[in-house]
């Protein structure tokens, strides 16, 4: 393996010498946990806010939430302002993980290293707080959004969660992932519309509202769409890939059940290294997308390489 001086390869930008993105990541998601530690507080009836405590909580990567403080740090935004917007993806996002997982869909008993919500509340109670978690994002952008956030870019923020999660979205791309499955002539179109909603949409969002929150220009948002929807699907490729590769243990959930399920992949069209030069190609031309912001741009084009390189 060749070490890498990011000195050398990139003298004019200070900042890359300097930044150091597991530093960065730990420290973010240290932040994410307490923000979303706090959103939450246990009241009577405590069962449902436990539920959504259980899963809110269980770790996880927190990307999404990372991606919109990261973009709203670059438009020129701070944390405070995007922390209620980076919260309400993470809770849209643990939503659809434990509706995913229910039998009525996946069928899957671990989630993020411990026992799914329905495997530990029953799915009566699970159902509900995927529902509750849901009510809260939109109710958690709209009351927790600082004053000093213009309130017509909260009201845009709204819009595109609640675009990006619906059925010209989440809900639209899993339709078609559970109507898909079992059936060995997917074609590549179908295959990348489901991505592009399953997956890219609410990581686009993630992304296009940190910007929106710190008042990103129409520019900044074609550009910062761009970035987002080539992240998307290159996150979808390496998930597809770490189905394959990675452990459970890695992984906190069940591996290799796309085989099992007879589901068609981006590795299973393209074999793994053709699916992975792929998602490297996707990753250069989101880091391209850019390259305008220079050094502000750096953590969001490191985020885009964690993408690709992560094992979990
Ligand atoms: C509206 C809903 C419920 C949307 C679910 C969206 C989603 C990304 C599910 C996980 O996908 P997966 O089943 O392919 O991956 P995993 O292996 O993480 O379960
Ligand atoms: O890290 P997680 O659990 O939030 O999952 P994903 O890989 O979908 O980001
Ligand atoms: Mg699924
Ligand atoms: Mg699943």
């Amino acid at each position: 393996m060749v070490a890498t001086d990011k000195r050398l390869e990139t003298p004019k930008k200070s900042e890359s010498a300097s930044f150091n993105l597991a530093t960065y990541l730990k420290e973010r998601q240290q932040l994410c946990e307490q923000a979303l530690d706090n959103s939450i507080t246990v009241v009577y009836p405590e069962k449902i806010y436990e539920a959504m405590r259980y899963s809110l909580l269980a770790g996880g990567k927190r990307v999404r939430p990372i991606l919109c403080l990261a973009t709203a740090d670059m438009i020129g935004g701070t944390i405070e302002m995007a922390m209620p917007t980076a919260c309400a993806v993470e809770m849209i996002h643990t939503m659809s993980l434990i509706h995913d997982d229910l039998p009525a869909m996946d069928n899957d008993d671990y989630r993020r290293g411990k026992l799914t919500n329905h495997k530990v509340y029953g799915e009566d109670v699970a159902i509900l707080a995927g529902d509750g978690l849901l009510a809260l994002a939109f109710e958690h952008v709209a009351t927790q959004t600082p004053a000093n956030v213009p309130r017509d870019r909260v009201l845009q923020v709204i819009i595109r969660l609640g675009k990006a999660l619906g059925a010209a979205g989440l809900v639209g791309g899993q339709v078609v992932d559970l109507e898909s499955e079992g059936k060995s002539d997917i074609s590549l179109e179908t295959l990348n519309f489901i991505h592009n909603h399953k997956t890219a949409a609410l990581l686009e969002a993630c992304v296009v509202c940190g910007g929106i929150i710190a008042g990103a220009s129409a520019e900044d948002v074609q550009k910062l769409t761009r970035y987002s929807q080539n992240i998307g699907l290159a996150f979808q490729i390496i998930d597809d890939i770490l189905d394959i590769t990675a452990t459970q243990e890695q992984l906190g959930k069940t591996a290799g059940k796309d085989l099992t399920a007879q589901k068609v992949t981006y590795p299973s069209l393209w074999g793994i290294e053709e699916s992975r030069a792929k998602a490297q190609q996707l990753v250069a031309e989101a880091c391209a997308e850019l390259e305008s912001y220079g050094e502000k741009a750096i953590p969001l084009q490191a985020l885009a390489h964690f993408i690709t390189s992560r094992n979990h």
